[in-house]
């Protein structure tokens, strides 16, 4: 995990695969507040999946990012709920946003700077800092933002929690950006052995669910 640790330190992504029983899927996961506009656009083009920012259950709470599941039942729709996921409990999506300085929100400069700014509010509010974050963001957007289980790695072992787990050893804000591996021929996501030729061919750092157990408590 040490070069990976490196490779995010040193923006560079480092890819994650969770277990075969869960989603089987293969992330691409940079620390949130380094992406730039090229980072987004290898996102899209490597990755292809969803283009999300993981945030610390801590600072989503004090920045109001509750679960979207959560919303969805106060507000009546119950049944819309993604309570029968079969991986897992729930899905960590929280809510969607764009940074209010952005125009359409979807242009890889836009969702740089969403994401980026979305690292600085979790950085500011776990340092004690107040951050007004509907005053800078409106939603819907065009990010996804996930929020961590309140018992992160110890409570869920999906890539939102590996990602911030990540984050928290590196040293780093815990905001990452998470993006699933996708393939273009088979229409279904990309497999562990072609996601590792990827990590081999662009000697990037690739870690599965498994590697991860050491920080379980
Ligand atoms: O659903 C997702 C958001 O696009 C992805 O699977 C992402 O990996 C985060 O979700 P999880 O923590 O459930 O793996
Ligand atoms: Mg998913
Ligand atoms: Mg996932």
């Amino acid at each position: 995990m040490t070069e990976a640790l490196e490779d995010l330190r040193d923006g560079k992504p480092v890819l994650v695969h969770d277990f075969e029983d869960r989603e089987n899927e293969v992330d691409m996961v940079y620390l949130a507040g380094e992406v730039t506009h090229d980072k987004v656009a290898r996102l899209r083009n490597d990755a292809g999946g969803l283009v999300c920012v993981a945030v610390h259950p801590d600072a989503a709470r004090r920045l109001g990012l509750g679960y979207m599941s959560d919303k969805l039942a106060k507000a009546g729709d119950e049944r819309l709920v993604d309570a029968d996921l079969g991986y897992d409990d729930r899905s960590s999506f929280s809510t969607w946003v764009n940074h209010r300085s952005t125009r359409t929100g979807v242009t890889d400069n836009d969702r740089a700077k969403t994401v980026r700014r979305i690292a600085d509010a979790v950085e500011t509010v776990l340092a004690g800092g107040v951050f007004d974050f509907p005053s800078e963001f409106r939603a819907p957007g065009h990010v996804a933002v996930l929020r961590g289980h309140d018992d992160l790695l110890d409570g869920r072992q999906g890539h939102t929690e590996m990602s911030l787990a990540l984050a928290d050893e590196a040293g780093e804000v815990p905001a990452t950006v998470v993006c699933e591996m996708l393939d273009d021929e088979t229409g279904d996501a990309m497999t562990v052995d072609d996601a590792r030729r990827y990590a081999d061919e662009n000697d990037l750092a690739f870690l599965t669910g498994e590697g991860f157990a050491r920080l379980v408590h």
